[in-house]
This record gives structure tokens, sequence and C-alpha cells, in this order.
């Protein structure tokens, strides 16, 4: 198939949907987010306003006459809109329907799209073995634009159909094809942070730069992303090291230097695997340790987005803490190519900022919600070894973990992450009961919101919630908005 120019996708200016105005509108039900680490919030009989930018224009929680009229003056009496008049009002009630509830999007801190093809496919192999073997060749075909189009449009609108309102992604070392996945990203609507991959060593002759070609390719993804979403309010570049066996010392400190200078985001794996960390710091004998190569070379930051971090020394992680570097917990990954179980409450008891990534295709599954599981139940791996009670994550610690944990590592906490007034409204509305879904609820387990005393079916409700993240899928989800736009809708 002939491989064509990035400019023959999109002849005209794109009209991404992210763009034009939305009406301003107001939901009102019952909203669950964790602000705060282990600590679920649950907002019952709320109303939020979402104003024409998608921004949260004002919460009301406790209203308990939902009439159309009702919320109108209560929206005309709280909104910050100057100009807003009751027919420009839109109202969505989900209150009739106790199992409906609206949870911030998930963020996918880290994500390799072009892998999305292999999701699955990693027979017994290890890190080292497997990108030579499964990652590297489907990359490298990353040159014909069909196919990237073909393979982004599916992972985006498949990681938007799973939750994931923000994602972090890998592309590959093309520069067409990655700034085809921006593009796409910003006309289906996915707030993203696209990452060119920089590669100058230690890979196969046919998918590799020369530091020069690196730096070129690295500069007109960034302009490109730049021209496309001046404002970066849904797309961003991401300074993208593949990992430092991948780059010579000399493309390090360029990307150091440019990140410094431009203030930019950056990500890269660090400390994933037994034998890459050997070979590595036998690779760079003149640092300290695998992440002394990323400290000395100017690579973190608080927008620095590490994966994996699984095999870190107390040196190691206090750097990460010095440097407010946030870190990628990627369980399922970490688990399907046997890297081994990352310690995050050892990192979060030093104050580091810890998220989640599908890490696809060394993971299996594009969702959060199970990467979320999985990170419960390799905590508790960890304790069988450890014994340590403490290293334990519960189920508000991981819905903290896939919203507002991964919006602190991507520095977009004013942006994201939960239900406050400024922020915005990326959501999802969740449907225990949604046709075909895996969740038994029965009569006994309903909040039953209008009877009990509100704490008691709080308490209800915060059971469901496990029942979702445990039983739960995507068919539990009706609608995702990223910027209070719409962008799924399956009902
Ligand atoms: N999991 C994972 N680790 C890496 N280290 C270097 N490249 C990769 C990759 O594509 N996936
Ligand atoms: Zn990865």
């Amino acid at each position: 198939m002939p491989s064509r120019t990035n400019a023959a996708f999109f002849p005209e200016k794109i009209d991404p949907i992210c763009h034009a105005k939305i009406d301003y509108t107001v939901y009102y039900g019952t909203f669950a987010h964790t602000p705060i680490l282990g600590e679920l919030d649950i907002l019952a009989f709320t109303a939020i306003g979402v104003d024409q930018d998608g921004t949260i224009d004002f919460i009301v929680p406790k209203i308990t006459d939902n009439s159309i009229s009702n919320l109108i003056s209560i929206t005309l009496e709280n909104s910050t809109c100057k100009n807003l008049i009751k027919e420009d009002i839109k109202i969505i009630n989900i209150s009739d329907d106790e199992n409906k509830f609206f949870f911030p999007g998930f963020i996918d801190t880290h994500i390799h799209a072009p892998q999305f093809p292999n999701n699955g496919i990693f027979g017994n192999s290890t890190l080292l073995d497997w990108l030579e073997v499964y990652t590297f060749p489907l990359e490298s075909s990353f040159t014909n634009l069909d196919f990237a189009s073909q393979i982004y449009t599916k992972v985006i609108q498949r990681t938007l159909g799973y939750g994931t309102t923000t994602a972090s992604y890998y592309a590959t070392i093309h520069t067409d094809a990655s700034n085809l996945l921006a593009d796409l990203s910003l006309k289906l609507g996915q707030r993203s942070f696209v990452g060119k991959v920089c590669m100058n060593q230690n890979s196969p002759d046919h998918y590799i730069e020369t530091i020069e070609e690196c730096k070129n390719s690295t500069i007109q993804v960034i302009d490109h992303i730049k021209e496309r979403n001046p404002s970066g309010d849904l797309i961003n570049p991401v300074l993208t090291p593949r990992f430092a066996a991948s780059c010579t010392d000399d493309l390090l400190k360029w990307l150091g230097e440019l990140r410094k200078k431009g203030d930019y985001h950056c990500q890269t794996h660090l400390s994933e695997n037994h034998r890459e960390i050997e070979w590595i710091t036998k690779m760079f004998p003149q640092y300290q340790s695998y992440t002394d190569i990323y400290l000395q070379n100017n690579l973190l930051s608080s927008k620095t987005t590490l994966a994996h971090c699984i095999h870190l020394s107390d040196d190691e992680m206090n750097i990460l803490k010095y440097t407010k570097s946030g870190v990628s917990h990627c369980p399922t990954s970490n688990s399907s190519i046997t890297s081994g179980e990352a310690r995050i409450r050892w990192l979060l008891e030093n104050n580091i900022s810890v998220s989640l990534g599908t890490d696809c295709s060394g993971g299996f599954t594009p969702s959060i919600l199970e990467v979320a599981k999985h990170a419960l139940l390799v905590s508790r791996h960890l304790v069988m070894k450890t014994k340590d009670d403490n290293e334990k994550l519960t189920s508000n610690d991981v819905f903290y973990l896939a919203t507002m944990g991964g919006a602190k590592v991507l520095n977009i906490e004013d942006k994201v992450g939960c239900f406050k007034k400024g922020l915005k409204f990326d959501a999802q509305l969740i449907n225990l009961n949604a046709k075909d879904s895996n969740i038994d609820i029965f009569e006994f387990q309903n909040p039953m919101w209008n009877t009990l005393p509100i704490n008691d079916s709080k308490k209800k409700f915060a059971d469901l919630l496990d029942k979702w993240l445990f039983n739960g899928d995507n068919r539990n989800i009706e609608k995702v908005y990223v910027n209070g736009r719409n962008v799924i809708s399956k009902v």
C-alpha cells in the first residue's frame, strides 16, 4: 500500500470535535470521585453546572426538589456566566435511576498506541526479547499512514469507550504517523499527550534514527501539535526518549536541554526489568544508577512521567521525590511480561505522585478500570511476600490512581481528575444496570437514596463501586465527556 503524507488526511483544516461550543449543561444526580488518596467522596442529589467551554461552573449538593424549574433557578442563582438565560440551559437528570452515577474520566499515563494490535500477544517473553520479537517489527510498519490511521483511530475510540478521557501516548519514531495520532486525538476529542519516540541506538537497522534525524523529527512533531492546538487545551507534545538504552548520551543531553528550554512534558521507562537494568547500568558506567542517567541529563521534573519504577533503590526513589517526577504504575504489563511488583505504597508514602498506565501492549488491556483492579491484586501479592499489610492498595486508592493520581503525574490537576469548580468536565456516566452488564445487583443492595438515611445509602453505594471495580467493564459506560463534550454515547 503506498504511504501518504499527513496532509492528505486532513486537506483542509480539521474541525476538531472539541472546538465547537457546547450547551450550558446542568448534570443532576449522583457523582463519585476520589480527590484525596484513599478517600471516596460521594455527592448525592447534586447539580453540577458546566459552561459552554466545558468548565465546571458550580456544584450544588443536597437538592431534593429535582424539578426542571428548581434546577433552572438554582443554575441562574449559582452560575458565574453573565448572560445566561433559562432557554440556554440544558438539564441532564440521571437521578431516576439509582444505579447511575458520574465518575471522573480515567487517565492512562502510559500507553503505546502503535502496539495496540499486539494486545494479548506476548507469549512467554520478557522485556528485552519481547521488544525484539513482538514490538519493533510492528512499530516499524508505521511508515504506512493508511495503516497508522486505521490503528490509531481504533486505539482512541477503544480507550475512550473504556472511559479514558486523557491518555499519554508513545507513538513511533515516524514524524507523519506521530502527527497523525495527534490529529486523530484532536478530531475524536480525547485529551492527550503525544510523544514521537526517540531512539538512535540499540534498535533494529530498519527502525532507528540518527541523532540529527531525531532532533528534526522531534521539533517537527512539537511544532505540528502546537500549530493544531495552540492553547494546548486538548493535545500536547511530550518528549519521549524510549528508554536510556535506545538513546546515546548526546541525544539524552539534547532532549534535556530542550525540555528545560520549552518546559515540556517528558516520558520514558525506568527500572522495569532486572536484565534491562543490568544492561543499562553497564552501558552508562559514568552514572550512579539508571535514574541518575535521566537526572544528569535534565530529563526529570514535575512534568516527567516514569513508567514502571519497579526495582528502584532508596537513592533512586529519592531522586524522583526531589525532582517531583511522577510514576506510571503498569501492573498488567508488569505481570504479563514478568517484570515484577512495584512498591506503590512505598512511593506514595514518600510523597511521589503515582498514576496508572495500561502500557499496551506490554499490558493486554486498554481498560484503566481493569488495570486498577490489577494494581489492587498485585499489591496483595506483594503483601504475601513482605507480610506488610500496609502495602495493600484499597479500591479507593486505585480509583484515586486512575483519576486524580493521573492528573497529578501529568501536571494537569488544575484541569481534570475530580469534580471541582473551575476544572474541566471530563467524566463518564456509569450505569451499573446497563443492558448486558456483567454486574448483578440484588434489590437489597440498592442504595435506596430516597428512603434510607443518607449515610446508609452512601455506604451501600460504596459497595456498588467495589462491584463496578471488580465485575464492571465498558458495558457499564453509557457516555463519556471530555471538556464537557459528549464524545462517546451508547444510548
Ligand atoms: N513495557 C515497555 N517497556 C519498554 N522499554 C522500552 N520500550 C518499551 C516498551 O515499548 N514497552
Ligand atoms: Zn511502555
